[in-house]
C-alpha cells in the first residue's frame, strides 16, 4: 500500500472507538457477537471473507461466520455448499479466493441465523423480501441487521428501501453499508473505502465498522441511512446510462468528457431524487465513498455498465436477461429493475420531466426507445441543463 494511504489507515485505526460501554460488555466472552451473512454471491462471499478475518482477530466476536447459501447443484453434480465447505472457496461466485477456514456455508436459512445477533444481508435485492418472510420469528429479538444490498422495492404505499423492508418485516434495526466496492477487487485486497449508514445509534454503527474494517477496506460511518442507501441504489441506473453511451462514444465525436458528463448529470438526479423522497438526506453523503466514488467505479468497471454496453452494441436485439445469463453466469444485475422501480415512482408522482436521465434509461431498457436515444439525450444536454 502507498505510504500516504498506510498513514491514513493507521490514523483511522487509532480513531476507532475502543473504550465505551458497548465494547466493554462485548469483550466479555459470554456476550460475544455471532455473525451470519445472508447471501453468498460475488459480494456476499467477499463480505464473508472480510468479516471472517475480523472475527478471528477480535475477541468480542465468535470466530465462526455462518454464510447462508442459496443452494444449487454444480455441473459436477456436487452441491455448491459442500464444495465451499470442502475447498473454502465459492467456486461459482468467487473462484480462486479462500474465504477463511472459519466461514461455514449453510444451505438451511433457519439454521444459519440461529443464535446470531449480527445479520448481514447481501443478496440481489429482488430476493430480500422472500428471505425476510422465511425469517419471521426465527431470529434473536436483540439482533441487529446491516444491508449491503443495492436496490429498492416499490409497494402500493410508495418506494421502500431494502433496509426499511428488513426492519419492518423482522422488527429489528437495520443499518447499511455501501461504497465503491467492486467485489473482485476487494477479494484480492486492493484498497477500497465504504460507508456505513446508520439511523441514530452510533455505537451500533461503530460495531459494524469494526466488523468490516481492514487496512485495505476503510469504513467510515454516516448518520444518514436513506442517503447512503439511495446512493448505492441509484448509481446502478446511472451505470446503465453510462453503458449505453460508452457504446457510441468511440464512433461519434464524444470522448472522456462526455463520459464524465453522464456521471455528473446522473449524480444530480441521484441527489434530487433522494432529497425529494427523504428531505433529511445530507449533501455530505454524496461526497462519501457511497456517493461519487461508487458512481465512478461502477461506471468504469461495474457489471451494470458492461452489460448495458453489450445491450447497446446489439442494438437492443438481445434481452438484458439473455446478456446477464451469458456474461455474468449466475450473478445478477440490479440497475435494470431499479430503473423500472424508479420510473414507477416518477410516473406516480408526476416527476418524469424532472428526471430525464432516469426516465430515458428505463425507456431504453423496456424497449420503448432504442439504445441510441442516449446519444440524442446527451446531445440535448447543453440545452437541458
Ligand atoms: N458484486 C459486487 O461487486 C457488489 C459490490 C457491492 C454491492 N453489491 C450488491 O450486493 C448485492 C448482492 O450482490 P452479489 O454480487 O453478492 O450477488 P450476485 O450478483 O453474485 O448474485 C447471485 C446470488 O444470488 C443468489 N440467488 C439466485 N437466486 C436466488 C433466489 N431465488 N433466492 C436467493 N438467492 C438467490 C445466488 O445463489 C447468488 O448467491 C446486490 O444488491 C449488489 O448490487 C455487489
Ligand atoms: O458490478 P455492479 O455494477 O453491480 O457494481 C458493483 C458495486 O455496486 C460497485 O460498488
Amino acid at each position: 500500500m502507498a505510504p500516504a494511504l498506510e498513514a491514513q489507515v493507521q490514523e483511522e485505526e487509532q480513531s476507532l472507538p475502543q473504550n465505551n460501554n458497548f465494547y466493554n460488555s462485548l469483550n466479555d466472552a459470554t456476550h460475544r457477537s455471532k455473525v451470519t451473512v445472508i447471501g453468498s454471491g460475488n459480494w456476499g462471499s467477499v463480505a464473508s471473507k472480510l468479516i471472517a478475518s475480523n472475527t478471528l482477530r477480535l475477541a468480542s466476536f465468535h470466530d465462526e461466520v455462518r454464510m447462508w447459501v442459496y443452494e444449487e447443484t454444480l455441473p459436477s453434480g456436487e452441491k455448491l455448499t459442500d464444495v465451499i465447505n470442502r475447498t473454502n472457496e465459492n467456486v461459482k461466485y468467487l473462484p480462486g479466493i479462500k474465504l477463511g477456514q472459519n466461514v461455514v456455508a449453510d444451505p438451511d436459512l433457519e439454521n444459519a441465523v440461529r443464535d446470531s445477533n449480527m445479520l448481514v444481508f447481501v443478496t440481489p435485492h429482488q430476493f430480500v423480501e422472500g428471505i425476510c418472510k422465511r425469517l419471521v420469528g426465527k431470529i434473536r429479538e436483540d439482533a441487529e441487521a446491516i444491508s449491503l444490498v443495492k436496490g429498492m422495492e416499490v409497494k402500493m404505499e410508495g418506494p421502500c428501501m431494502i433496509s426499511t423492508l428488513i426492519s419492518q418485516q423482522l422488527g429489528i434495526n437495520c443499518s447499511v453499508l455501501m461504497g465503491a466496492n467492486i467485489a473482485n477487487e476487494i477479494a484480492v485486497e486492493k484498497f477500497s473505502e465504504a460507508t456505513v449508514g446508520y439511523r441514530n445509534n452510533r455505537e451500533v454503527a461503530e460495531r459494524w465498522v469494526q466488523l468490516f474494517y481492514t487496512p485495505y477496506f476503510i469504513v467510515t460511518a454516516a448518520q444518514d441511512v436513506e442517503g447512503v442507501e439511495l446512493c448505492g441504489t441509484l448509481k446502478n441506473v446511472v451505470a446503465i446510462a453510462a453503458g449505453f453511451l460508452y457504446c457510441f462514444v468511440d464512433g461519434l465525436e464524444m470522448g472522456n468528457n462526455t463520459k464524465a458528463a453522464i456521471m455528473r448529470l446522473g449524480l444530480r438526479e441521484m441527489k434530487a431524487f433522494s432529497k425529494l423522497l427523504f428531505p433529511s438526506v445530507k449533501d455530505s453523503t454524496f461526497f462519501e465513498s457511497c456517493g461519487v466514488a461508487d458512481l465512478i467505479t461502477t461506471c468504469l468497471g461495474g457489471r451494470n455498465r458492461k452489460v448495458a454496453e453489450a445491450y447497446a452494441r446489439n442494438g437492443g436485439k438481445r434481452s438484458f436477461d439473455e446478456l446477464e445469463a451469458e456474461m455474468l453466469q449466475g450473478q445478477k444485475l440490479q440497475g435494470v429493475s431499479t430503473a423500472s422501480e424508479v420510473y414507477e415512482v416518477l410516473s406516480h408522482r408526476g416527476w418524469l420531466e424532472l428526471f430525464p436521465l432516469f426516465s430515458t434509461v428505463h425507456e431504453i431498457c423496456s424497449g420503448l426507445l432504442p439504445p441510441s436515444a442516449i446519444v440524442e439525450y446527451s446531445e440535448k444536454l447543453p440545452r437541458s441543463f
